[in-house]
């Protein structure tokens, strides 16, 4: 059934998902922050600043009003996670009492340690809490544009409402599976970024394919350990929004974290790599939320206290990796 959809947030993945909604036949507003970029998307049809590889199709409009937006019987929302509340706030007046709401950003916010879920439950009046779903999974913004076949969760404690989202976004080539494990899904898909950035380090450091295997199966256990603390289930962290987007981002040249990761590893300073950057690496900020969560709930996350290190204290990533091999010895799954 057609829909009346908006996506709040025209970075690649929101292009790439509203523009995936409307080839499917859905009418589509996509919301740009940038004025600019919605006057040059009007006229091209071509996100020159985030997608700028793909021609978007004809029917997908092109807004700058956010209240206009937020009006729609779908609303996505895919803004940096740490604008997500400000973005949401000036949204929330808008909203149809009907709608059905969807997150895919992925991030922990900074100053307050909230997962994207618990900004919702804060600021949508109660009718709309309960018609939330987070979309999240291996997905590079590109790729699902190339209708490469790509595989997502969209998690809702309500399954009806994690059907609804599946119905929606689900494609021949975008297959979309229901989760009711939000937290898990939502952690999964933040702390993800953190060790794709450790990743990267290492291989900036050219160090080789055993010290990957080996950093993202201990990222793994660090995720997992600090999602079960959180409350989520151990099978979401050998699903697509936990070990799935772990390994692609860990090992995919398209993600952002990884490459920031690879320029700290080969000695470059944070501040000029994000300087060069259009685009956001969300690990970035993650990494202050991730230490400080690990920190405040008493969780043991070794990876991520060295990739705070690295990017918030200037520690020289390759004594970052001396000091989490010399570790005191233990046993895998303590
Ligand atoms: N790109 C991907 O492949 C991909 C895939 C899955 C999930 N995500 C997640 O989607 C979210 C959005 O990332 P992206 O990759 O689409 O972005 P992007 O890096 O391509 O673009 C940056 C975005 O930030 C917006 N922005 C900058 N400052 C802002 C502000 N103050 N207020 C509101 N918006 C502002 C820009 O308008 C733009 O939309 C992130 O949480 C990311 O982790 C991205
Ligand atoms: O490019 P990254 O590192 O932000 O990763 C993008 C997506 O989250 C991959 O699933």
């Amino acid at each position: 059934m057609v829909k009346q959809i908006s996506v709040i947030g025209a970075g690649s993945w929101g292009t790439s998902l509203a523009n995936l909604l409307a080839k499917k036949g859905h009418q589509v507003t996509l919301w740009a922050y940038e004025a600019d970029l919605v006057a040059r998307m009007q006229q091209t049809h071509i996100n020159d600043l985030y997608l700028p590889e793909i021609k978007l199709s004809n029917n997908l409009s092109f807004t700058n009003e956010i209240g206009l937006a937020a009006e729609k019987e779908v609303v996505l929302f895919v803004p940096p996670s740490q604008a997500m509340r400000v973005v949401l706030s000036s949204c929330v007046d808008h909203l149809s009492s009907e709608a059905l709401i969807i997150s895919a950003s992925k991030g922990i916010e900074n100053k307050t340690l909230c997962p994207m879920s618990d900004i919702f439950d804060e600021l949508l009046p109660d009718g709309l809490k309960n018609r939330t779903a987070y979309l999240s999974g291996p997905t590079f913004a590109k790729e699902v544009a190339l209708e490469q076949p790509s595989a997502v969760v969209a998690a809702a404690h309500d399954q009806s409402i994690a059907q609804l989202a599946q119905i929606v976004f689900n494609t021949d080539y975008f297959r979309v599976y229901t989760n009711d494990d939000v937290i898990g899904v939502e952690l999964g898909g933040a702390i993800k970024n953190v060790i794709a950035l450790a990743a990267g380090v290492c291989d900036g450091l050219n160090y080789g394919y055993n010290t990957r295997a080996a950093l993202i199966t201990r990222g793994l256990a660090e995720m997992k350990r600090l999602g079960l603390a959180m409350g989520a289930k151990a099978e979401t962290f050998a699903g697509l929004a936990g070990m799935g987007d772990l390994v692609l981002t860990c090992t995919g040249d398209l993600s952002r974290n990884r490459t920031v990761g690879v320029e700290l590893g080969k000695g470059r300073k944070l501040n000029e790599i994000l300087s060069e950057m259009t685009m956001i690496a969300e690990g970035v900020k993650t990494t202050l939320s991730t230490f400080e969560l690990a920190k405040k709930i008493k969780v043991e996350v070794p990876i991520v206290e060295q990739m705070y290190a690295i990017l918030y204290e200037e520690k020289d990533p390759r004594q970052a990796v001396v000091e989490l091999m010399q570790r005191e010895l233990k046993s895998e799954y303590v």
